[in-house]
């Protein structure tokens, strides 16, 4: 039995603009997915999710992943909750070459799903370390993060980018454009304060809209381009140490996004209450339609402003995780 954990991300800057190519940077938080494998003595996959928002199911597969789960749960719901890990198994087995190995997989994970905290990623990067350890197979970060890419792009219907699944493998700020993959060193203290809707976005139609967008409008593909040059500019602040700027960048981006349609009307009203509780700077993080928006305070001011804020439901520090995926005892 292995349980192996990985992190959760907020993006300082390049959701979406990053699957046209663009460079994003995201951070691992200190909120991780840990995921227990156990060998079974058959080829089935039998999982457990005990926080998933659909209060946690169980759900027993044959080898070819077409068995009937042994709960009442609405289909599409499970198969949304499966097919991350049901990848990730896959996966395991192709890097040890043992196509029919069955596993008890549990899922325990304080990140929250679909709300832009890359619940998805970590998941999976998690997943895939304990399944291949289990099966007598180590495999490095980047390997993992490139098997766990692979699982996203499947699952998302092939539009995903490098940019979760890297960062929750290797922890810490990264900077992701296109296949190019690299930690960035030496990043300041990021005051992170995070703010919680308690609702979600659909990744995949979030990601469509964005590309039916841009197919239609040039302007809207210009808007794409001008967030990939937000990001350099932000990683020069980065550099820097510039944590105004950074914060400036920020509100720059969120606007950007809001133009391509993916933030909504509780995004924007916890983006504006962040600023009015005098923080660096706000922008939604990840998909968006729903869930988190990601400021920038070293100071107490956007956590008061936030807990006032009609439509959030929580408000939560977030520090930087160096760490990546890891064994836990
Ligand atoms: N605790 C969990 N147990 C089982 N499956 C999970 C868990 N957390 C996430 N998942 C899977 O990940 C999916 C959510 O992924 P999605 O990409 O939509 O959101 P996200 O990764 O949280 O946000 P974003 O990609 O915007 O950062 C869930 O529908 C589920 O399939
Ligand atoms: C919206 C997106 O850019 C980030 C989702 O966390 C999609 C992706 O990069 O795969
Ligand atoms: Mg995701």
């Amino acid at each position: 039995m292995v349980t192996s954990s990985a992190p959760g991300k907020v993006y300082l800057f390049g959701e979406h603009a990053v699957v046209y190519g663009e460079p994003a940077v995201p951070c691992a938080i200190e909120r991780r997915a840990r995921v227990t494998a156990e060998r079974r003595g058959d080829d089935k996959l039998r999982v457990n999710a005990t926080d998933l928002t659909l209060d946690g199911f169980t759900v027993e597969y044959d080898g070819d992943a077409t068995g009937t789960p042994d709960v009442d749960v609405a289909e599409p719901l499970l198969e949304e909750g499966m097919g991350y890990v049901n990848e990730a198994v896959e996966q395991a087995r192709d890097a040890a070459d043992a196509p029919d190995a069955g596993f008890d997989v549990t899922i325990e994970s304080a990140i929250p799903l679909g709300a832009g905290l890359g619940s998805s990623a970590a998941v999976v990067i998690a997943a895939i370390d304990a399944a291949t350890r289990e099966l007598g197979v180590e495999l490095d970060a980047a390997e993992i993060a490139d098997r766990a890419y692979r699982v996203e792009y499947e699952v998302q219907d092939g539009q995903a980018s490098r940019a979760d699944t890297f960062c929750s493998a290797m922890g810490g700020a990264v900077r992701v454009e296109g296949d190019d993959c690299r930690r960035i060193e030496d990043v300041p203290n990021l005051p992170f304060v995070v703010g919680y809707d308690g609702g979600s976005g659909d990744t995949g139609a979030l990601v469509a809209g964005v590309r039916d967008l841009r197919e239609e409008y040039d302007f809207a593909a210009d808007t794409v381009a001008a967030i990939g040059d937000v990001v350099r500019r932000g990683e020069q602040a980065l550099a820097a140490g510039d944590l105004e700027e950074l914060g400036e960048l920020m509100d720059f981006n969120h606007g950007l996004l809001s133009a391509l349609g993916v933030s909504s009307r509780t995004l924007d009203a916890m983006v504006w209450a962040a600023r009015e509780g005098d923080a660096l700077g706000a922008k939604l993080t990840g998909a968006g339609g729903g869930g988190c928006i990601v400021a920038l305070d070293p100071d107490d001011g956007t956590e008061t402003a936030l807990r006032y804020t009609q439509g959030c439901e929580s408000v939560f520090r977030a520090e930087l995780d160096t760490e990546g995926v890891r064994v836990e005892p």
